[in-house]
């Protein structure tokens, strides 16, 4: 028989781990994602550098063509250039010695009656404003015959007609992939003024954490994060700062972070966000890092701290793998975009039907490992736990499923966010 405790003091135990506790205000995934984008801004120089160098940097500013693509009107086929008629039936044109290539034009100049043989890319010579393909004619005594009636500029490319020179070709913010590259190279510029890049710092946390494979002791975690955390942060393009990890102490987290901001332009600590006797990332940060925002109303990855420590932005991501990976795709990449000067950006999504059947609680917004199957459809994981870490890489995607969401049937529409639209 208990003493001391009338039932109604004590609250009734919740079998499920993820039903929000009353009492605490939990902020939608949205306005913590509006709150990131309002307050965040570019943090980072600018740089010129060779475009040869730029591959998966951000633009700093707008780019005109420097030169007309292309610069000159061209033949687009192999065949033979002459001044077009436009008659309809059989049409003859003797051919004059000599040819236009790519790179080496024809000199001369074509009189009505004349062609001139002319390869892909040469220069129209001057008196040419079509060509003719050469599988298109017959040749015979230095004449070639062909069924009129030919296009206005058959088989040419107009000078300019895929962009003019001094025409805006790429924004301020934009992301220098083989696009752009392209675009960039094909109207000469050489150099390219560019954001310095992001340094991404990550620490990790907890007692229990070691290095993968250092111990046997099961009580022992292998740090799964951290890897995990510099790699996205890579593969966004930043440059990814290990910064190692510490024990559950709240003086040796704070000089970690006090190194971190002199080192690192944003910080991901992993770990020690959920309010538990040992979680100090979350009260330090409550204490001394000016903390936005900590609790979101999100499954998984709710205990998610948002602060500036000494002006730097930390993301104190939850410990839990699963949690920590989504929490870094939905809040941290957009908002790492932005401080290194790019656009924030919505990932890729779009609704597919849903090969599984879930019932859901209202109030949060959910994210589930999925794989998009060829049939069109997409699976969610067996497994929703955060630490079952093996469900990130059968993905291929996650399923966002809104706050008001409650009732998923097989075949019902299912949002799909691919990875490959979070950049990974
Ligand atoms: N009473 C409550 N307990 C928990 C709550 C809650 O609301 N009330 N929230 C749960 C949720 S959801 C999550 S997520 C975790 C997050 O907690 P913390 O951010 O404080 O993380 P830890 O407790 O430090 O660790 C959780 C889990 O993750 C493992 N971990 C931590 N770092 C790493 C790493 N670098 N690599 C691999 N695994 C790591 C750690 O060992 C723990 O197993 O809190 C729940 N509890
Ligand atoms: O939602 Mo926690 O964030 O389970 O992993």
């Amino acid at each position: 028989m208990q003493v001391g405790l009338g039932t109604s003091d004590v609250p009734p135990v919740k079998d499920d781990c993820f039903a929000l506790p009353e009492g605490t205000h939990w902020t939608p995934v949205q306005e913590a994602l509006d709150r990131l984008k309002g307050r965040l801004s570019t943090v980072v120089g600018v740089e010129k550098i060779p475009l040869d160098a730029a591959s998966g940097r951000i633009l700093a500013l707008d780019q005109v063509a420097l030169r007309a693509n292309p610069p000159a009107a061209n033949s687009a086929v192999d065949g033979y250039g002459l001044s077009n008629s436009g008659v309809a039936g059989l049409q003859e044109f003797q051919v004059l010695d000599g040819r236009a290539a790519a790179g080496a034009p024809y000199e001369g100049s074509v009189a009505a009656g004349q062609a001139v043989r002319i390869l892909t890319g040469a220069v129209l010579p001057a008196g040419v404003d079509s060509v003719v393909m050469q599988e298109d004619v017959a040749f015979q005594g230095g004449a070639i015959k062909f069924n009129g009636p030919l296009k206005p500029r058959a088989n040419t490319r107009r000078a300019g007609e895929d962009v003019d020179k001094g025409e805006v070709i790429l924004r301020a913010g934009q992301r220098l992939t083989a696009p752009e590259i392209a675009i960039l190279a094909a109207t000469g510029t050489q150099d390219v003024p560019v954001f310095q890049q992001l340094r991404v710092g990550v620490l990790s946390t907890g007692d229990e954490i070691v290095a993968p494979g250092s111990t046997q002791i099961p009580s022992a975690t292998y740090d799964a994060n951290r890897p995990m955390l510099l790699s996205l942060a890579a593969a966004w393009g930043h440059v990814a700062v290990d910064l190692g990890h510490v024990e559950d102490d709240r003086n040796v987290l704070e000089a970690a972070l006090d190194a971190a901001a002199s080192q690192v332009d944003v910080v991901f600590t992993s770990g020690g966000a959920s309010g538990g006797d040992e979680d100090h990332v979350g009260a330090l940060l409550a204490e001394k890092g000016a903390l936005q925002t900590w609790r979101i109303a999100i499954k998984p990855g709710r205990p998610l701290a948002l602060a500036l420590w000494k002006g730097v932005p930390v993301f104190g991501l939850p410990g839990n793998p699963v949690a920590a990976f989504v929490c870094a795709l939905i809040f941290a990449r957009p908002s790492l975009g932005v401080l290194s000067g790019a656009e924030w950006d919505v990932p890729l999504g779009f609704n597919v039907p849903a090969a599984f059947s879930k019932r859901k609680k209202p109030g949060r917004r959910e994210f589930l490992r999925a794989r998009l199957a060829e049939d069109g459809r997409v699976e969610a994981f067996a497994s929703e736990g955060s630490g079952r870490i093996s469900g990130l890489s059968w993905a291929n995607g996650l399923i966002e499923l809104s706050e008001d969401q409650t009732e998923i049937n097989e075949g019902s529409p299912v949002r799909f966010l691919p990875f490959s639209g979070f950049g990974i």
